[in-house]
């Protein structure tokens, strides 16, 4: 669509990172697990991430293609389930957060994908 040629990639990207980030609304997943807090959180995850870290990336122009931002945001997600036990509130926040977050990425795919 037209709009999107005139948008640049990075504005559609940024803009669907707000929507994800609202969702998150004990903002758990705003920046980096605390290495020095949680010191055994690397056994569990090899590639941490968080919203503050991609809103880098995008501003940086490192996303190449939707599905990497779609990578990350799995990321974020899976980290935490991966982490945490099911019965803590992080775990539960990450369920919520991967089903809102599916509806909004879903949405903003179809978006990227006209832009051709
Ligand atoms: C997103 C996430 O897993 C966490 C966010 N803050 C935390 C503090 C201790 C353990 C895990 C976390």
């Amino acid at each position: 669509a037209l709009e999107l040629q005139l948008q640049p990639f990075a504005l559609l990207l940024r803009q669907t990172l707000d929507q994800l980030q609202e969702k998150d609304t004990d903002s758990i997943f705003a920046q980096p697990v605390s290495l020095e807090e949680v010191p055994d959180y690397l056994e569990y995850v090899d590639t941490p991430m968080d919203f503050s870290t991609m809103h880098s990336k995008v501003e940086g122009h490192e996303y190449r293609s939707f599905d990497e931002f779609q990578a990350d945001f799995e990321l974020i997600v899976n980290n935490c389930m991966t982490y945490n036990e099911k019965d803590t509130m992080y775990y539960k926040n990450a369920v919520k957060l991967k089903e809102q977050g599916g509806t909004i990425i879903r949405a903003a795919k179809k978006l990227a994908e006209r832009v051709g």
